[in-house]
């Protein structure tokens, strides 16, 4: 297979700690794994960048990334020095428009060796797919007036286009998976965009009679998800309504520090790009704190994606061969830091195919 060139993105925070991590996998892999061919190019873009020049990526950093067969990336975000708002949609969410990234995929399953903390949780394996390019994510809307009199008005866009399209890529995964998908909804507190949201579902679902449908309104969803993980298989849900039920799915899973994601551009015009659900955690940035779990999992989705199924297979098996041996760092109850496992991994990937 040609070679695959990745460009990769720390960002800030612990993004860079996992990013090293990651790229360290990915390059043990690339000596193992006889027809995977990897070129791994740097861009050292986020907050750091922002505080040098007022800009989080540079006037040409879109069409950089269409150069390239995947985006890789980190984590965003100084929340210390910059507003988030400012430091997401300058790069993370500026990335994914641009790139028409609109669907995101999340998958949350129970990993060997990985306690969840759910007191006894049966086996659960589910997708979340994300709506990633619109919803209540928008920049429809404004602030008027001051003080007492001041308004706030956020508007949620919800398209058929775009509303269909994560719909019908769920329907498409439920039939490789358990046949079943679950929508998440809230048609009873928000009137107008969640209506059409269960009406385009049903609709949708019409084309797929073989596979079984529910609609949960979120917040039951939210419950549900703790108390019986194991009932779903496919999730799809709106940008928000994704977001938050992502990071719930991976506490549920042991951490959010292990939970991966690939933000998908469906009609392969653009790279897609691939990056952990968690953020920069400055609460423990620069300590070796870090599980880079999160960080290669993702690594595995992307060279999924890429059409590497075994290389791909190989780092989730090293991945829940390392936490059976208990080598986890402190968020899943481990006493390693984010390097000893990162090279618990690699080590692993070197003696197992030997
Ligand atoms: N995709 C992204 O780039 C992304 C995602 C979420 C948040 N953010 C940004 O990150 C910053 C911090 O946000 P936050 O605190 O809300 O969320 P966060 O995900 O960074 O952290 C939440 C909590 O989880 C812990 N955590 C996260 N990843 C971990 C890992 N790999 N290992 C161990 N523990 C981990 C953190 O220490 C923290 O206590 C903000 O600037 C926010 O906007 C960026
Ligand atoms: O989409 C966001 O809000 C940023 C981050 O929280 C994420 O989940 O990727
Ligand atoms: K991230
Ligand atoms: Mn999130």
């Amino acid at each position: 297979m040609a070679k695959i060139k990745i460009a990769c993105l720390p960002g800030d925070g612990i993004g860079v700690e996992v990013m090293a991590s990651a790229k360290e996998v990915l390059q043990t892999l690339a000596t193992v794994e006889e027809d995977l061919k990897i070129e791994l190019v740097d861009f050292n873009w986020g907050s750091d960048h922002y505080i040098e020049t007022g800009e989080m990526m540079p006037e040409h950093a879109i069409d950089t990334l269409k150069g390239f067969d995947a985006v890789f990336l980190g984590a965003v975000g100084n929340p210390a020095l910059i507003p988030d708002h400012i430091s997401l949609w300058g790069m993370l969410i500026k990335i994914r428009r641009e790139l028409s990234l609109s669907l995101n995929i999340r998958p949350a399953r129970v990993i060997n060796g990985i306690q969840s903390p759910l007191h006894s949780p049966r086996k659960f394996d589910f997708i979340v797919v994300r709506e990633n390019s619109e919803g209540e994510y928008s920049e429809s809307g404004g602030v008027i007036h001051n003080g007492v009199n001041e308004i706030a008005v956020q508007n949620a866009i919800f398209t058929r286009q775009a509303t269909e399209r994560a719909m019908r890529f769920a329907f498409d995964l439920a039939r490789k998976r358990e046949s079943k998908v679950t929508s998440a909804t809230k048609s009873n507190g928000i009137v107008h965009s969640m209506p059409f949201w269960d009406r385009v579902f049903q609709e949708v679902a019409k084309d797929y009679p073989d596979v079984k449908t529910e609609s949960i309104h979120i917040d039951a969803l939210a419950a549900f998800i703790v108390t019986k993980p194991q009932n779903f298989d496919v999730i799809v849900a709106s940008n928000l309504f994704g977001d938050i039920l992502t990071d719930l799915a991976g506490a549920v899973m042991g951490s959010i520090g292990i939970a991966p994601s690939a933000n998908l551009n469906p009609d392969g015009r653009f790279p897609s790009m691939f990056e952990p659900v968690h953020g920069s955690a400055p609460d423990i940035a620069g300590q070796e704190k870090a599980n880079p779990i999160g960080q290669i999992w993702t690594a595995a989705l992307m060279l999924d994606h890429l059409g590497h199924l075994n290389a791909s297979k190989r780092i989730i098996e090293a991945i829940e061969e390392v936490t059976k041996q208990g080598i986890k760092t402190a968020d899943v109850g481990g006493a390693y830091s984010t390097r000893e496992v990162t090279n618990a991994i690699c080590d692993y990937l070197i003696s197992s195919a030997q």
